[in-house]
């Protein structure tokens, strides 16, 4: 039948209308209540975070006592127990046969980053394995030293600009521009364009909740959701920006100029012939990794630093006692034992951790009594670990610079980085690059308490020396305790997504 004898018997059809409309609906409707069951999954959600990360709010007596929450986020197709007590979320890194380590990882690299999840499972963990490797504590040695030097040409450069008679620079964004830019070249070399890179990479994590949604949405292709929701649009536009820009870089011979370190990780994935621009959308991945979290810390760092006047005198004082020139291989934890403490204090607070496992088989986690089904995902939330008063006691919502170094056993009990298997391949460079990057601001610059009018966060491309503005929400506070013991109520920008986590 051609199409338009079809046309013709359809509009003979005196009850044409009708049906169509009626298909409509049935189309329409449960299109909609997914729609909205979705985005009241996702209010539940962001109140649930809220719950656990509102820095101000007291720990004790928070819903973070119940063993775990189960939510239909953020994937409302499966059913998520994200942990909220720091014990069992330690358990749940533990190796076990009836836990997947890494299904988590290969959907977001899939969901997310569209790298398909069963053609290059292997490979992919092995060039995961790989950084492990070349990342470990004892092969650090050339990355730190590029990472240095990087951070000291830009240190000359922003003195430079700030000229003799001194001037304000926002540091939050200064101090991440400046991290993000050595830990690039550190890696990748010289080539790969740093400003394109970075305000891509900070657009795609500004959108990055929807793109997280969008795979659970109905009827539609992901891409064709991604096309359709405007933030959605902007995340996988801007992941796409990052993707081509590493496959230019590739096919331009970047792989020649930059580090042996990340020659050694691509080797193992191009030995196993991985499709350009898959690789490259898993470096994609490997990139977001990194610069979503260490640069952001100086920023909190040096305002929880600046707040406690005690230890910061304390802190300047270890800096300045370290050797005159290169600090590459320094033992930051036994020569500057309160910076050491005081940068795993602000991780405690300011990082979120949502690694998880995937049960294969029904199980329980040691010390709980819960039996978990199987094919479901047990996520932790680490900042429900970080407000736990079992582990860092009463005063865990407070900002103390020197609590692991009253308690090294707390070094232990850490969960930013994750752990087991899965733990972050990029955690020893990551520590030596925010020892490296504050020892050298605070050897180069002044920093008093007005300083922290100038912490805003400017967007992703504003110019890096811009005037900043005050704090964004001052009404934000937090409680910080001094080395004396003192208590002061200070300002606290939060979390860039506190309520969006
Ligand atoms: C303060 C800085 C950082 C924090 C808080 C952080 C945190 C994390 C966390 C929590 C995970 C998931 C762990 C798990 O599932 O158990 C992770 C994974 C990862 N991180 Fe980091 N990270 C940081 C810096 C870095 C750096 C500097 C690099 C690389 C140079 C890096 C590369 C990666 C990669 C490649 C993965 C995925 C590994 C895999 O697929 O197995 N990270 N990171």
């Amino acid at each position: 039948m051609s199409a338009k004898m079809l046309l013709n018997d359809l509009v003979l059809r005196p009850n044409f209308k009708g049906e169509v409309l009626a298909v409509l609906l049935a189309l329409a409707i449960p299109l909609l209540a997914k729609v909205i069951s979705t985005f009241l999954s996702g209010a539940a959600y962001r109140e649930f975070c809220h719950q656990h990360t509102t820095f101000y709010k007291k720990s004790v007596g928070l819903k973070q006592r119940v063993l775990y929450m189960r939510l239909p986020v953020p994937w409302p197709s499966e059913t998520t127990y994200y942990l909220l007590d720091h014990v069992p979320m330690r358990k749940l890194f533990a190796r076990s046969p009836k836990l997947d380590a890494f299904a988590l990882a290969r959907r977001l690299h899939y969901k997310v980053w569209q790298v398909p999840p069963h053609a290059y499972k292997d490979t992919l963990r092995a060039g995961a394995k790989e950084i492990h490797k070349e990342l470990s504590a004892k092969k650090l040695g050339p990355v730190t030293q590029t990472f240095e030097t990087v951070v000291l040409e830009s240190i000359a450069e922003l003195r430079q600009e700030i000229g003799s008679g001194g001037r304000r620079v926002p540091f939050h964004t200064t101090f991440y521009r400046l991290a993000y830019a050595a830990n690039m070249k550190a890696i990748y070399g010289p080539n790969l364009p740093v400003t394109e890179t970075r305000i891509a990479l900070q657009t795609f994590a500004i959108n990055l909740l929807s793109l997280n949604m969008t795979p659970s949405l109905p009827f539609l292709p992901t891409e064709w959701w991604n096309k359709i929701i405007p933030s959605a649009r902007r995340g996988a536009e801007a992941r796409d920006k990052v993707t081509n820009a590493l496959i230019k870089w590739q096919k331009e011979g970047g792989l020649e100029t930059c580090s042996d370190t990340w020659r050694k990780v691509m080797q193992v994935v191009t030995d196993n012939n991985v499709d350009i621009v898959h690789a490259n959308r898993w470096v994609n991945m490997v990139l977001f990794g990194f610069q979503g979290n260490t640069g952001e810390q100086p920023g909190w760092a040096f305002l929880f630093l600046l707040q406690s006047p005690k230890l910061w005198a304390a802190v300047k004082a270890e800096v300045d006692a370290l050797p005159p020139d290169s600090l590459v291989g320094v033992d930051f934890r036994r020569a500057t034992p309160l910076m050491y403490s005081a940068i795993h204090e602000t991780l405690r607070l300011s990082t979120a951790v949502f690694a998880g496992r995937t049960t294969t088989e029904s199980m329980q986690l040691e010390g709980c009594d819960t039996v978990f089904p199987k094919n479901i995902l047990i996520r932790t939330m680490s900042r429900a670990s970080s407000f736990d008063p079992r582990i860092w006691g009463g005063d865990a919502h407070c900002f103390k610079g020197d609590r692991f170094l009253l308690d090294e056993g707390l070094y232990k009990e850490e969960l930013f980085f994750g752990g087991g298997v899965s733990a972050c391949p990029g955690r020893h460079f990551a520590m030596a690059e925010l020892e490296l990057l504050m020892s050298h601001l605070i050897r180069n610059f002044d920093f008093d308490i007005s300083s922290l009018t100038m912490h805003k966060k400017l967007a992703p491309e504003a110019e890096d020396l811009a005037l900043g503005g005050a704090i964004d929400n001052p009404g934000h506070k937090c409680d910080i305790i001094d080395l004396d013991g003192t208590h002061i109520e200070g300002v606290y920008a939060g979390v860039a997504d506190v309520d969006n986590c």
